[in-house]
């Protein structure tokens, strides 16, 4: 007789499919027994164990602490950068300012007014073209300029000197609230002339060469502190900022005596440290659990052998994973009748979107998966490859899901506070349907029994976030 734990056991231990769509006589099927066997059987290099998450856990753990040591900190793959923010929003700010959001696929302008228990926020999206993308700096920090300048022009706000917070989402080296140090592009942008440069000084130099800027740049951060912040700002036990969307990162409140580099303010006790956990892997220390479809995805990106951790996660090649397999087992005659079509066999088509549409799904029926089927050339599929798809992007999504918990795991575990809120934002939290409830039910697994946690997803962090970092640190800088 198969019990309901038989189920969760022969999947791979950590079930969460609540689609129980036979339960006869005291045996229970789920959906995932009507999965193809050889498809289950190839997927498995993608199944993490509990075991497994641990030892990521403490590899993480000790690449976190490289990073904050002196003495290891300039060999170590996840940085730990300082942010020097140290005060975390009161909610008793006020006041105008402005907010540039770059660092992913969009970039964005936003007017932000804090005032009592509400805010209120103008923003603006525009393009950067991928010729700006991966040409010269000074074209992109020009770009930046002008895009900005309009802004405040159309929003009335010319004549005021506003502070503005700089949210610039990739790894810095900060030495202080408004010098940071680009480390490496990611996530598909690079820009000639900017690593190891000072942003805040491009941005500067291109706002001077237009000649009629009036803004005060007076802070620069990371879409992870900007998470941090603004759910700070309602909720003052938010403790760690996560971004799972085009990149993976996250940031998190440290004492200072544990930083050895830090070179702030020593009598406030904590800084926030921005970790760059997304390049955590780049050591080989994640080699064992690769897969042939990561070590494609990472041959194939524009930073090879780096932010593997990022890559096994986020947005930017979740897709992409699913692609690959997809490709593979077309070929191997497990799905769509062995008929790969033209759409499938290209690079990228497989949109990270895709995931989650597929896996929203109603439990018996495929109408979200045959229209993302018919977008690419596969209206030949069978219910079976539907379902088999689906487990594919269970697997994957799953498994993003449970390399995010482990890294907020190890986080919750070092600090050792008893109560820890984390904000998430980023679109592949924020859409996919069981992101949030897979990761509630691993971190569960693997925090101290005595801590207790929330997930909060953040309102806008890259751009509120910013406002509110400008506006504590005051512009005093
Ligand atoms: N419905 C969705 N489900 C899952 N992923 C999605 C969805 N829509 C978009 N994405 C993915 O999310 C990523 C974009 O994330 P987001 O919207 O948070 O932007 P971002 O600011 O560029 O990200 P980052 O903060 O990492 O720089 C893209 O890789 C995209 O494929």
């Amino acid at each position: 007789m198969r019990t309901k734990v038989d189920i969760i056991d022969q999947i791979d231990g950590t079930c969460y499919c609540d689609a129980i769509i036979h339960e006869k006589d005291d045996e229970y099927y789920c959906r995932h027994d009507y999965v193809s066997s050889s498809i289950r059987e190839a997927c498995q290099d993608m199944v993490l164990s509990d075991e497994q998450l641990k030892v990521i856990r403490e590899r993480l753990l000790r690449s976190i602490n490289e990073g904050l040591s002196k003495e290891t900190h300039a060999s170590a793959t996840v940085k730990c950068f300082i942010t020097y923010v140290q005060d975390l929003p009161s909610g008793k700010e006020r006041g105008k300012f402005l907010a540039l959001d770059l660092g992913g696929t969009n970039f964005r302008i936003l007017l932000i007014t804090l005032g009592e228990n509400h805010f209120d926020m103008k923003s603006k999206i525009y393009a950067i073209p991928q010729s700006i993308m991966t040409g010269s700096g000074v074209e992109l920090f020009d770009h930046i300029a002008e895009c900005l300048l309009n802004f405040i022009k159309d929003q009335g706000v010319y004549k005021q000197q506003l502070p503005l917070g700089f949210t610039f989402s990739f790894p810095c080296q900060q030495l202080g609230l408004t010098k940071g140090l680009l480390s490496q592009w990611t996530k598909g942008f690079n820009c000639s002339g900017v690593v190891g440069q000072d942003v805040v000084k491009l941005l500067k130099e291109a706002l001077q060469r237009r000649g009629d800027s009036t803004v005060d740049l007076c802070a620069i951060l990371n879409d992870t502190t900007g998470t941090l912040m603004s759910c700070a700002w309602k909720n003052p036990n938010t403790r760690i900022g996560i971004i799972v969307g085009t990149g993976c990162n996250a940031c998190y409140i440290e004492k200072v005596e544990n930083v050895e580099l830090f070179d702030g303010d020593f009598s406030k006790p904590y800084v926030i440290i921005n970790t760059e956990w997304g390049n955590f892997g780049a050591d080989g220390s994640l080699d064992d659990i690769l897969t042939e479809y990561d070590r494609e995805i990472d041959r194939n990106s524009l930073n090879p052998g780096k932010q593997i951790f990022e890559k096994i996660i986020s947005g930017m090649y979740m897709g992409e994973i699913v692609r690959l397999m997809l490709v593979k087992f077309t070929k191997q005659k497990l799905l769509f009748n062995g008929q790969v079509s033209e759409q499938l066999n290209t690079k990228g088509s497989f949109l990270t979107k895709y995931v989650s549409d597929i896996e929203n799904d109603e439990k018996d029926n495929f109408t979200k998966c045959r229209e993302v089927f018919h977008e690419l050339g596969l209206s030949h599929a069978s219910d079976q490859d539907c379902m088999n798809v689906r487990y594919i992007c269970e697997i994957v999504s799953r498994r993003a899901a449970h390399l995010v918990s482990a890294g907020a795991a190890t986080l919750i575990n070092k600090m050792d506070f008893n109560s820890v809120t984390i904000g998430v934002d980023g679109s592949v939290y924020r859409f996919h349907p069981n992101f949030h409830d897979l990761m509630v039910g691993k971190i569960t697994q693997m925090v101290k029994s005595n801590v207790k946690f929330d997930i909060m997803l953040s309102e806008d962090g890259s751009g509120r976030g910013a406002a509110l970092v400008a506006a504590v640190a005051s512009c005093s800088v």
